[in-house]
């Protein structure tokens, strides 16, 4: 089989610098910070780490919005600091992967600017649509269709100078840009290369499932005038979405086989990851199968809407089995042929253990965040780490609307609450308290002092976002110390995939689907990877070859009985007892648990795992 390429076997640390570490009391977090950062990086052991946005924007999404691709925000720094953390990164070992907004622009880039004017080169640059006809522009149902954005209102938004609308999937700041024009994709393709001549590892991309949109053979979108193609069903907002036409356009694949050929195709060692909102599992196989030449992996998304109804606000109580279902779904779209990227937390999701876990205790909350993470980092694929997440850092627990930031959170409260009704204050505040983008954006824990590390406690200015209190038990300086820590735990789940081959190559099985505690799966390897020998054997058994492993994981608070497939494969049967005689189950057969192996070792003895208890088993 052609070797895995170095990114099977990596895991990736995401930094969102504006709430990572702030040096010179702004508030704000900055590039310096990170670098500060890189040794604490280093020791978890990660081999990448994927920068949120850092470059020149108006800051309207939190730098989602760039206005200069090839320069530094001075929220963040300079270049010269961006150079600095590249090589203090390279000389740890640390690949550094940018993020890549080439779905939109900011308005106040220079390329948008110039498109104002019709006359300009750039005039086609952008989505330009005339107003509807019969309609006064910039009046209520003069948009040229009735798409809404993903952060409330219209998706498009009337300019005077220009006398037309202009397309933004996002928000008014965040206007389209038009793959369909070749010089929109040169100049994107430049970019790119200048930003790896400089020594970057790679990109995320951001929403680059969206950049080829639907059009009939005229060029006219769905809806507007004269279109060929119907826009969809309008809803209770008023707005119809763009998904069926703007997610896995006609010429995805084209766009990103000639990025691939544009950017990437003599460069090595390198990784390219695409957010795909909406876009269907089976197409994660195609758009990541190497033969195709497009990205190496895809951030899908159902496993985050497994606890969500039509809306991201309409929050339904979590099931084990639908998340089953979901991850299955994943991991047997790359079985064949490309490769999976595995997270729960990231900077637009809230945080998996108050979303998934029990924080009702310090010790649930510590018990959890481990049981989850082993349970996403035993999958088959690469691993993303959000900070915070290594230290099972919680949700923000904001309780009133002048708390949060994020112009999702904000706008669409007011338009599900005051415009559209169909949503109460009370029911819509605890869906933000429960999926709000904010919760994972609070600063960033490193010790309990007052602004928790983050910036200095007497600091000038204070944290742009508050601080979680619970930082005086929840941060890395308290959890370096505790070798029982969430943090301890995420440097052993890495060291396990560094060392051992089946959790970065082997196949994955899942176990028992319809268990509601229990998610539990095998790992194997067709062929036995080399037996380890010499130093690296670090026991008799690692110099066993091993083949296969059985990953079993309760996520519940509760006591769980092991289901019948799971408790086959460990030999017991259905009464829970082990048929094979007593201590035939094998503490040493443990390579990690969130519990001590021991304990472990006494659980499956009686077939019934203790809340939150989940364990690799070798078999
Ligand atoms: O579709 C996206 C894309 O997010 C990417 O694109 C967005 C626009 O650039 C940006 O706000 C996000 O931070 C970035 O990750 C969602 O995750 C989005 O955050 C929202 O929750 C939809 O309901
Ligand atoms: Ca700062």
């Amino acid at each position: 089989a052609t070797p895995n390429p170095w990114w099977a076997n990596a895991v990736v640390y995401q930094i969102y610098p504006r709430s990572f570490q702030d040096t010179n009391g702004d508030g704000y977090g900055d590039l310096p910070g990170i670098t500060q950062r890189l040794d604490y990086l280093a020791d978890l052991g990660v081999d990448v780490i994927w920068l949120s946005p850092v470059y020149k924007s108006p800051q309207d999404d939190n730098g989602y919005d760039i206005a200069d691709y090839q320069d530094i925000d001075p929220i963040f720094g300079t270049m010269d600091d961006m150079d600095e953390l590249l090589d203090q990164a390279h000389r740890r070992g640390i690949k550094v992967v940018m993020d890549l907004v080439v779905n939109h622009t900011s308005d106040e880039h220079a390329w948008f600017q110039a498109s104002r004017n019709r006359e300009d080169p750039h005039a086609d640059w952008y989505w330009w649509r005339p107003a509807k006809a019969g309609h006064e522009p910039g009046t209520p149902g003069a948009e040229p269709n009735k798409w809404g954005s993903y952060f409330g209102g219209s998706a498009w938004q009337y300019d005077p100078q220009r006398g037309e609308y202009y397309l933004h999937l996002f928000s008014r700041k965040q206007p389209d840009l038009n793959w369909e024009n070749p010089q929109v994709r040169q100049a994107v393709f430049d970019m790119m290369n200048w930003w790896m001549d400089r020594g970057i590892d790679g990109f995320r991309m951001d929403v680059i499932v969206m950049i080829s949109k639907t059009v009939d053979s005229e060029g006219r979108l769905p809806g507007e005038d004269g279109s060929a193609i119907a826009d969809g069903p309008v809803g209770p907002e008023g707005y119809s979405s763009s998904v069926p036409f703007c997610v896995d356009g006609p010429r995805l694949d084209e766009f990103l086989q000639e990025m691939r050929s544009q950017v990437f195709q003599d460069r090595q060692g390198y990784l390219t990851v695409g957010e795909a909102p909406s876009l269907a599992p089976a197409r994660s196989g195609q758009i990541t199968d190497p033969a195709n030449h497009e990205l190496d992996m895809l951030f899908l998304f159902t496993q985050t809407e497994v606890d969500t109804g039509d809306s991201k606000w309409d929050i339904r109580p979590f099931r084990v089995p639908r998340l089953k279902a979901a991850m299955d779904e994943q991991q047997q779209a790359v079985a064949k042929a490309g490769w999976a990227s595995l997270y729960f937390d990231n900077h637009d999701q809230p945080r998996i253990v108050s979303r998934w876990g029990d924080t009702s205790s310090e010790e649930l909350r510590s018990r959890s965040a481990k049981a989850l993470g082993l349970l996403l980092h035993m999958h088959r694929g690469t691993p993303y780490i959000y900070q915070g997440e290594e230290l099972g850092m919680t949700n923000a627990g904001f309780t009133s609307l002048d708390q949060y930031q994020d112009l999702e959170s904000i706008n669409l409260y007011h338009q599900r609450v005051d415009q559209a009704h169909e949503q109460d204050p009370e029911s819509m505040m605890a869906a933000l308290a429960y999926m709000s983008r904010d919760n994972a954006r609070t600063p960033m824990q490193w010790d309990s002092t007052r602004f928790a590390g983050f910036t200095a406690p007497y600091a000038p200015k204070e944290p742009w976002l508050a601080v979680n209190p619970n930082r005086d038990k929840v941060n890395a300086k308290t959890e370096l110390r505790d070798p029982d820590s969430v943090l301890a735990f995420y440097r052993e789940l890495i060291r396990l995939r560094h060392t051992n081959p089946v959790v970065a190559a082997g196949g994955f099985t899942l176990l028992d689907p319809d268990a509601d505690q229990i998610y539990s799966f095998t790992r194997s390897l067709d062929q036995a990877p080399e037996p380890k020998s010499g130093p690296e054997a670090a026991s008799v058994l690692d110099a066993l070859p091993c083949q296969r492993l059985l990953v079993v994981v309760n996520l519940s608070s509760r006591p769980a009985s092991l289901p019948p497939e799971t408790a086959a494969l460990l030999g017991l049967d259905q009464t829970g007892f082990t048929s094979m005689a007593l201590g035939a189950v094998d503490p040493d057969r443990i390579l990690i648990s969130t519990y001590r192996p021991e304990q472990t070792a006494s659980s499956l003895l009686t077939g019934r795992l203790s809340p939150w208890e989940g364990f690799v088993y070798r078999l």
